[in-house]
């Protein structure tokens, strides 16, 4: 029986965030799922038995690591899955048909070398960019995929994907990653950061052998768990997973609230090796005692600073450290972002053990491939001023399914109002924020991503990490608070080397971006009105992570000569090095995020 959209109703109460940050379930803070009572909170993990994450991959060059097929373990657990087959690689899913994630696709080009350019990727746009890394020892990076081992499972996938060399945060994490050490990297937005966690999980998975999953409970234990903010980015990254997990064995669930939970537990209990989720539905299916995270080996937070800021941490540290998940260093953690405040990678390296931290491009900074506008435009000009900018569009032929334009607002009933202005003035838009249900807000994306609606209108929920195609104007109506906020905004286009537009409506009501923006557009080599360089000289002040920044944002906190490990003053950065020139970061205060329509 399938459950109703009716029945995710609590669930979706269960699963928001509140502007205090604490969830429904995490006030709910006295409850002990039942598989972790009379345990001691930080419950002894059972270790890897081998061919874990910190068992030591040999690097690229090493040979094959894949002479033993995985272990049929998946059935001693999750109650659900009965067919057979999960040993073998490629071995399909038993008496359960694995859906082909890439449709007619699967079996063009497989015959291809990775050497072969067959895709439009402008690569050359990623030439020059600066990369920097600290930490002990750090693996060195690979130019190829053919260089990293792997498996060939997993390289087929890569050739279906069209992808023919690795983005440059790609050729740098997957080695360090394979090399089972924990990260911390900040890479630019639409550069390729979910291939860069997902491959070195998927083949840890299919490389390891993990302990039997214990018999007779209706808990699951997935071995990896992704975590990200908002339930499409955590739909997005599970559609990934699949495709580069397809025909692996690797089985990839994903969670996120405002869908029915029965649906998903049912799913989970056919079998989990990583789970996909967003944080409030994943708290609940552990005090549901669905999941236990007692075999997690692998942890990747994307969109890591958005999970760290003051709207999510208690959640994450819930997650992290009050449940029965294995500590640092027992298990491999790996966190992404496009931006990373000094204060959040702080706070992030709690969860972290002797991790490299590793830029690519200028930390925080946008893309040279986009082109940033910025216009003073009153607010009662607003819509008027929108009219032009499409039709422009329109008369350049710049509209329609290639060519789609997402215009962000700040408020959920400001969206609402602009679609229907849009829709009555002759636009087909749609919408999407935090009151929609999920089926409006999936529908919405499909609707914008196919091109029937060629203008989304959104708030910060569709801000980060959504890779939509064919974007190719980024409208901030208003702008945020938070030029970190900026950045996500404006990187729904330039992705993955292509080029994109991007222009901002400013005026007195955003004073305090004024520096921070004229700051960026400098770094990216943008014009800056003349007007707001005068107003960014007048400096106003305001909560804003970059206020005060060097000219390349943040970089590595433990730099900082300020930093100071168990009062030892360890130097974790001295086998770093970097390519590419890096100013001298200069401080910068970071203020609270404001939460708005968040998962
Ligand atoms: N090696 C590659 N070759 C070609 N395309 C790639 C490669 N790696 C990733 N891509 C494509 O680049 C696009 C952007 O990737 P992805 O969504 O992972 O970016 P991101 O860095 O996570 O962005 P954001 O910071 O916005 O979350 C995707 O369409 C992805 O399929």
């Amino acid at each position: 029986m399938r459950n109703s959209w009716a029945d995710s109703v609590e669930n979706v109460a269960t699963e928001n965030v509140g502007p205090s940050g604490a969830s429904a379930s995490t006030r709910r803070s006295s409850y002990v799922p039942p598989h972790l009572r009379n345990k001691p909170m930080a419950a002894e993990p059972l270790a890897p038995s081998q061919g874990g994450p910190l068992s030591g991959f040999n690097g690229p060059t090493s040979g094959s690591q894949w002479g033993a097929s995985r272990p049929d373990y998946r059935r001693q657990g999750g109650g659900g899955h009965t067919g057979g087959g999960w040993g073998g690689r490629g071995s399909g899913w038993g008496r359960e048909r694995e859906v082909n994630p890439f449709g007619n696709d699967a079996d063009v080009d497989l015959e291809q070398s990775f050497d072969q350019e067959n895709t439009g990727i402008n690569f050359d746009a990623y030439e020059d960019i600066p990369v920097e890394t600290s930490g002990e020892n750090v693996p060195p990076p690979v130019n190829t995929f053919a260089e990293i081992d792997l498996g060939e499972a997993v390289n087929l996938n890569i050739r279906r994907c069209k992808y023919v060399k690795p983005t440059p945060v790609q050729r740098y994490a997957i080695p360090i990653s394979l090399a089972g050490r924990d990260l911390m990297a900040c890479a630019q937005t639409g550069s390729g950061k979910t291939a860069a966690f997902c491959f070195p999980i998927i083949s840890g998975i299919m490389r390891g052998n993990f302990p039997q999953r214990p018999r007779g409970v209706r808990t699951v234990f997935p071995l990896a768990l992704i975590l990200s903010p908002t339930r499409e980015l955590s739909m997005q990254i599970h559609e990934e997973a699949k495709k580069f997990s397809y025909q692996t064995g690797v089985r990839v669930v994903v969670a996120y609230g405002g869908a029915p939970i029965n649906q998903q537990i049912r799913e989970l209990e056919r079998g989990v090796d990583i789970l996909v989720a967003t944080p409030g539905r994943l708290v609940d299916l552990l005090e549901r005692a669905k999941v236990s995270l007692q075999l997690i080996s692998y942890l990747a937070l994307d969109e890591a600073d958005r999970m760290l800021d003051m709207g999510f941490e208690p959640q994450i540290r819930r997650i992290v450290e009050q449940m029965d998940m294995p500590p640092p260093g027992e298990r491999q953690t790996m966190l992404f972002s496009a931006t990373f405040p000094k204060e959040i990678q702080r706070l992030a390296s709690d969860f972290l053990a002797n991790y490299i931290f590793l830029t690519v491009g200028r930390v925080g900074s946008s893309t040279d491939l986009i082109a940033q506008r910025v216009e003073f435009v009153h607010d009662g000009d607003k819509r008027s001023h929108l009219m032009d900018l499409l039709h422009a569009q329109m008369a350049n032929g710049v509209h329609g399914k290639q060519s789609l334009t997402l215009v962000f607002v700040e408020t959920k009933k400001g969206a609402d109002a602009l679609e229907h202005w849009l829709c009555i003035n002759g636009f087909p838009a749609t919408a999407i924020h935090g009151d929609r249900t999920q089926q409006e807000r999936e529908q919405a994306l499909r609707t914008f991503k196919r091109g029937d609606t060629p203008i989304l209108v959104a708030t910060d929920v569709a801000a980060r990490g959504l890779d939509i195609p064919h974007v190719s104007h980024v409208v901030n109506f208003d702008l945020p608070n938070d030029i970190d906020d900026y950045v996500h905004r404006i990187g729904r286009t330039g992705r993955a080397g292509k080029t994109g537009l991007a222009t901002a409506f400013f005026n007195d009501g955003n004073l305090s971006m004024a520096k921070p923006l004229a700051d960026l557009m400098q770094e990216a080599n943008q014009e800056v009105p003349e007007w707001l360089t005068r107003y960014a000289s007048r400096s106003y002040g305001g909560r804003n992570r970059r206020a005060g920044a060097g000219r390349f944002g943040v970089r590595d906190f433990r730099r900082d000569s300020s930093y100071n490990r168990s009062g030892g003053g360890v130097n974790y950065y001295d086998g770093g090095n970097s390519s590419g020139g890096y100013g001298n970061y200069s401080g910068g205060a970071y203020g609270p995020g404001v939460t708005s329509a968040w998962d």
